[in-house]
């Protein structure tokens, strides 16, 4: 684990015994009829057991090298967050990762650019996992790999670790959504950057959670627009704190955390609304200082802030530049939903899913690839000429 120490919660520590972990992936494949033999709660079954997350950490390792990677880029953005680096952090890629090979030909894509706006921009690529839905829907590949309802979530553990380690390994940071406390534990040690999303910024257990990364988090405002939680989010996360959590064993354990001070809000726009203009981000500004902390915002340019049309987000990006030329250095970076082509499609019934459209969304539209490169070297041009 990161900045989070572990100790295993037992009834009886002297008698617990590590290799009978009935949540090892060999032995643990419970079934509806297995599960129905234990006592359990009414409307809630045990269907399976998934690996522990240093099961899956043994299987698709960090090397020293790539571990030496992370820590750099984390270094980067932690120095962008601290005033020390004066490059615009930028958070790009797709909503959510439904296809690995469109993921792949994305971040091979971003790779070819990064070099050449490095000097001004830390490109770091959205590889979201986990998506928390307003009511119901799909929820990512962590939940369902298979776009198909089999919610086949040991393959998703898998294949989203296996993901960001190939794009860390491309020579780009990782940024993701941690919604299920219980899945960071498997990605954590392979992010560069990580969001608290609007629907859970205001949470207890996510401000724990992030206290213990080891990177730095960006906590979305509320979906009402209220930058209060966010706010409040980060001081809650520089703190330490105790909590309950898994250890890596996979066995239930007292977690203690260091506190995280790399930490910024993300202005999304809220209830239809932006919040991207100067007057917002003036306001969240003065909240932040009247919090004592040291104002660092980002933009999301989707969301709220485009209110929901993809093509918006250049023109709130544009702005954002422009707000940023003019002197507001509280203004560390931006995101943008991007795909390899623009908008988005509704996923279809697991037998038609061959229909479905090569690198385009299916979760919110996107920004398509040439729209996004066109904007990513006219920021590095225009922070370049500053
Ligand atoms: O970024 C993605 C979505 O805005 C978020 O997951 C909510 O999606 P939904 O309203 O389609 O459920
Ligand atoms: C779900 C997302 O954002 P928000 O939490 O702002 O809705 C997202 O960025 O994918």
């Amino acid at each position: 684990m990161n900045a989070s120490l572990e100790r295993v919660l037992t009834a009886n520590p002297h008698t617990a015994d590590a290799t009978a972990d009935p949540l090892t992936a060999e032995n643990a494949t419970v079934t509806r009829s297995d599960a129905a033999q234990t006592p359990t709660t009414p409307g809630r079954i045990s269907r399976e057991a998934l690996p522990s997350a240093s099961e899956l950490r043994e299987q698709l390792p960090v090397d020293v090298d790539l571990a030496g990677q992370i820590r750099q880029h984390r270094d980067e953005i932690n120095a962008i967050l601290a005033g020390d680096d004066d490059r615009l952090l930028v958070v790009v890629g797709p909503c959510s990762i439904h296809d690995l090979k469109a993921a792949r030909e994305y971040a091979q894509r971003l790779a070819v650019i990064e070099p050449q706006v490095r000097d001004r921009l830390k490109l770091v690529m959205r590889v979201y996992v986990e998506k928390p839905r307003t009511t119901v829907g799909w929820k990512g590949l962590a939940y369902d790999p298979h776009l198909d309802g089999s919610d086949d979530m040991a393959t998703g553990l898998r294949q989203a670790r296996e993901l960001m380690r190939e794009i860390t390994q491309l020579g780009l940071p990782v940024a993701t959504e941690l919604l299920q406390p219980l899945t960071a534990a498997y990605l954590e040690d392979l992010l560069g950057w990580a969001a608290i999303g609007a629907r859970t910024t205001e949470s207890q257990i996510h401000r724990e959670m992030a206290s213990g990364l080891g990177c730095a988090v960006g906590f979305k405002n509320g979906t009402d627009g209220g930058v209060e939680v966010a706010v409040q989010a980060i001081e809650a996360a520089a703190h330490g704190h105790r909590h309950f959590g898994m250890g890596d064993s996979g066995r239930p354990a007292l977690i203690e955390t260091a506190g995280n001070p790399h930490t910024h809000v993300v202005l999304r726009g809220g209830h239809g609304q932006p919040n991207y203009d100067a007057a917002s981000v003036a306001a969240c500004r003065r909240e932040l200082e009247g919090a004592g902390l040291t104002p660092r915002l980002m933009v999301d340019c989707s969301h709220a802030n485009s209110r929901k049309d993809h093509r918006r987000q250049s023109e709130v990006m544009l702005d954002v530049l422009s707000q940023r030329l003019a002197g507001d250095d509280a203004l560390i970076g931006v995101m943008l939903e991007s795909h390899l082509n623009e908008g988005k499609q509704a996923l279809p019934a697991a037998e038609k899913l061959s229909q479905l459209r090569h690198g385009v969304s299916v979760t919110d539209a996107c920004l398509g690839w040439e729209t996004t490169e066109h904007l990513l070297s006219l920021a590095a041009e225009r922070l370049r000429e500053a």
